[in-house]
């Protein structure tokens, strides 16, 4: 209940309670000062336990403890939230365990002791005790503003009897069951019997019914003292087995590490050998690889000196042949040179016998000059045939020699033809020997290597054999850790999932930004009384809301509001802190879990820091699945994830894959698939993700596409509620086993008052429509939290809710961050933002279940 519920007379527990009590109408009685009829003060329980009492003053509401807060929370003594009244002030005492919380009205005219005796519960309480505080000397007890004149000894049995009224008022049946629990029924008329001036008669009474009371309260105690031992040892149970399976898990672990050691070593052996082996056949190719080369080179040796001889062959033939040649040329020559010689000697001859005959004739000559005449010229006729038989045997003689060059020559080619066919039989006859010896010599080597490599592969198999059982063997044994890993995992996954739901299936974490450079002097007073480190608790100081009236008045009065969360991050936290807190989520989407993350608050107070700024919840979210998914294909899981991003503005879906342009041309609806329990958008671009840096170029996309605009608030307004939807499909191939969960990271637009944000045309049109999608969402949860079954809960008043219609209404696990601004202009923004936020962390709904 807010403090603004409250009524007006400062509290319904006292209002019900002095309904119920049979008051004898006697004038002593209605003359009592009204400031003794105050209302008795409610006691206020710890923040914490509000998580299960309506928040408004219902003290004595479900005792349960509180499970995710075993640890008692500490006795406080502050001035109420709830409390309206400023004017009458009373003392409110709050108790540590929320067991032994108990409405007491402090009254005037008892004796102090004695009355805080009664407010801590002493069992000692004696009825001379409590006569002691009537028969005390009268003193004057101040609280707050009211005072208390001394009173007379009929006026303290007066008081006594109302302390009886006051004391012993109880509400009636349903009430009297929800105060006392366990359906335990106290008579509350404690004046049956007594006249009404039998205040002895009554005060024994009293007495009587106060320890039926102290009885009660003690088997109360004892009832929940058990029942917090046995969570507390259910807690300790869980957190042992987990211990237990996170040691097996780490033996498992070692053991995989050793056989995946001596499956290393082994390959390593085998590589050894396989090197081992390599170069002895590299060794053995070289060592035939030189036999053949020192075979080629004897083979050419050979060939040479074959050739050498073939040739010198050839060169003595051929200087035969040209000796012969020369020998007839010569021959010719001089039988040319003998004909010539014996032409000379018979023309020598002749010219002799001519000299002789002319001697004879120059004799004769004058006788015979004539006849001799005749003789000369038949004579030179018949040396000039001569000469010319002479020339044509010359001639003949000089054809004979070209037919016999000729014929040399032709001899010269066959013998060159019939030396280079004999070479080359020559050749390959030796090239085949050569060969025919290197094939026997080398086959003969190679057999015999064959045989030693025969041998050495034998043993090298019975090597490998040997090898191949150990690493089946290692194999086996590392399938077996595998499966134990697969069944550690389900284990894993589910007691994860219990501890999950232990904490609350919607959980709220607040978030204080820090102030800008210029906003230091303008800080709020905000404390973190459990510490600004995993601290629950926030502490807010300002102006209460009569401030107004009484700063007309001249007067401002504060006041101090308290809540708690899940978990408070003050300014100095960072990002990182805060995804340690919620990577557990994270890991429950890969789970199978629909999951939603959504940050609410003020605007300009940190929300899109907190989930869309560069190491943000949404890079945080996804570098971790990517991270996990990894990790967990070793386990068999093999995962593949989609991307969606769409923003909420005016109420119009827009697409944020698509060029911002785009946005008027497809119409975006939603559609609500209740059988699977899950809301889709048809036509919203999907995107397949296969690594972080898909997922950046997207975001960049998204964020491109996202409609901000400057207010006065910010300067980076979001005008747009934006959704950023995951889709993780999971397969285990060893198991069959399939998962499919979804991340939803939503960064609302933030609220904001018309009169503040001063915003005009299209920012004031955003304002309003974000303001009413907000107020939407506020609604549903409003409705979830006072839902009966089959309740109308106004899911489709906004497309906002429409959309968060299972992560609000159950089947998800939500957490809801609001982000509050840290100035003092801003408090009652924020103030109002925490309420709601209580709101939402008072809701209970449905378990989520794995798909
Ligand atoms: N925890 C923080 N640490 C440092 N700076 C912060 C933090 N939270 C917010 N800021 C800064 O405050 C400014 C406003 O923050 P942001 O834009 O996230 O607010 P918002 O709530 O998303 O506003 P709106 O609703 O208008 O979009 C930004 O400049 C941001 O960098």
């Amino acid at each position: 209940m807010d403090a603004e519920n409250l009524p007006p007379d400062g509290g319904f527990v006292a209002t019900s309670l002095q309904s119920n009590i049979p008051v004898p109408m006697t004038p002593s009685v209605s003359r009592i000062p009204q400031a003794a009829f105050k209302p008795p003060q409610t006691v206020q329980l710890s923040p914490l336990s509000k998580r299960h009492c309506s928040s408004g003053g219902e003290v004595l509401g479900d005792l349960r403890p509180e499970i995710t807060n075993m640890a008692p929370p500490k006795m406080q003594a502050t001035s109420s939230v709830m409390h309206r009244s400023s004017s009458v002030k009373s003392s409110s005492i709050s108790y540590s365990n929320p067991t032994y919380a108990l409405n007491v009205a402090r009254k005037p005219g008892l004796d102090q002791s004695t009355e805080k005796k009664i407010l801590s519960g002493s069992r000692t309480t004696t009825a001379s005790s409590r006569k002691q505080a009537m028969t005390a000397p009268a003193t004057t007890i101040t609280t707050g503003k009211a005072s208390v004149r001394p009173m007379s000894a009929s006026s303290i049995h007066r008081r006594a009897s109302s302390i009886g009224q006051s004391t012993a008022a109880r509400p009636s049946s349903a009430q009297e069951e929800d105060i006392y629990g366990g359906g335990r029924i106290l008579s509350v008329n404690t004046n049956v019997g007594n006249p009404p001036w039998d205040v002895k008669g009554r005060l024994e009474n009293m007495e009587l019914r106060f320890e039926e009371l102290l009885t009660l309260m003690d088997s109360q105690k004892a009832l929940s003292g058990s029942k917090i031992d046995e969570l507390q040892a259910k807690v300790v149970a869980y957190e042992t087995e987990r211990a237990g399976s996170d040691l097996q898990q780490r033996k498992l672990q070692d053991t995989a590490n050793e056989l995946q050691q001596k499956v290393r070593e082994l390959n390593s052996d085998l590589e050894d050998e396989k090197r081992r082996s390599r170069i002895e056949r590299e060794d053995l190719e070289r060592s035939l690889k030189l036999k053949l080369d020192e075979q080629e080179r004897l083979t050419r040796n050979n060939e040479h000196d074959i050739l050498r001889q073939h040739k010198s062959a050839l060169e003595l033939a051929d200087a035969g042949y040209r000796r012969q040649l020369e020998e007839r040329d010569a021959q010719f020559v001089e039988e040319i040179n003998r004909i010539k010689s014996q032409n000379e000697e018979e023309k020598r001859h002749l010219l002799q016998q001519l000299k002789l005959v002319e001697t004879d004739l120059k004799k004769e000559y004058e006788n015979q000059q004539q006849s001799l005449q005749v003789d000369i010229n038949r004579l030179k006729m018949a040396v000039d045939q001569e000469r010319q038989t002479s020339q044509v045997v010359v001639a003949k003689l000089k054809e004979d020699l070209i037919i016999a060059q000729n014929q040399l020559r032709d001899i010269r080619v066959e013998l060159e033809e019939e030396h280079h066919r004999s070479a080359l039989l020559r050749k390959t006859i030796d090239e085949q020997a050569a060969s025919s010896l290197s094939m026997e010599s080398s086959s003969r080597t190679l057999q015999m290597r064959i045989q030693a490599l025969e041998v050495e592969l034998r043993n090298r198999d019975v090597k490998i054999s040997e090898m191949q059982q150990c690493l089946e063997q290692a194999l086996e044994s590392e399938l077996e850790v595998r499966e134990k890993l697969v069944k550690e995992e389900t284990l894993r996954r589910i007691l994860h999932n219990q501890v999950q739901e232990l904490k609350g299936n919607i959980r709220v974490f607040c978030r204080v930004r820090p102030p800008h450079n210029n906003e230091v002097s303008d800080e709020a007073d905000i404390k973190y009384p459990d510490g600004s480190i995993e601290g629950r608790e926030i502490e807010l100081t300002g102006p209460s809301n009569e401030s107004a009236l009484g700063m007309a008045m001249g007067t401002v009065t504060t006041k101090t509001h308290v809540f708690a969360f899940d978990k408070v991050f003050g300014p100095r936290s960072n990002n990182q802190e805060i995804f340690c807190e919620i990577s557990q989520l994270v890991q429950s989407a890969l789970d199978g879990y629909n999951v939603c993350i959504f940050c609410y608050g003020q605007t300009g107070s940190g929300k899109t820091y907190t989930m869309a700024s560069e190491d943000g919840m949404i890079t945080r979210a996804v570098d971790q699945i990517f991270t996990t998914a990894t990790n967990l294909q070793e386990k068999g899981w093999t995962y593949t994830v989609q991307g969606q991003f769409l923003e909420i503005y005016n109420e119009t879906i827009n697409d944020l894959l698509v060029c911002a342009d785009e946005f008027d041309k497809k119409k975006l609806e939603i559609r609500n698939d209740s059988k699977d329990g899950k809301i889709m958008v048809p036509d919203l671009t999907v995107v397949s993700l296969d690594s972080q840096e898909s997922v950046a170029k997207m975001l960049k996309t998204a964020s491109g596409n996202r409609s901000v605009a400057a207010t006065k608030a910010n300067e980076r307004s979001s005008r747009s509620h934006s959704v950023f939807i995951l889709t993780l499909h999971g397969i285990n191939v060893t198991t069959q086993e399939k998962r499919e969960g979804t991340l939803n990271l939503i960064d609302l637009a933030g609220s904001e008052r018309l009169s503040h944000s001063q915003s005009t045309g299209d920012r004031l049109k955003e304002t309003v429509s974000i303001n009413k999608s907000l107020s939407c969402l506020r609604d549903v949860i409003t409705a979830l939290g006072s839902a009966k079954d089959g309740n109308h809960i106004p899911y489709r008043n906004s497309k906002l809710t429409y959309l968060l219609q299972y992560s609000l209404g159950g089947n998800s696990k939500t957490l809801m961050f609001v982000n509050i601004s840290p100035l003092k202009q801003h408090i009652s923004e924020t103030v109002n933002s925490l309420r709601f936020a209580t709101k939402v962390n008072n809701t209970q709904i449905g378990t989520a279940r794995r798909k």
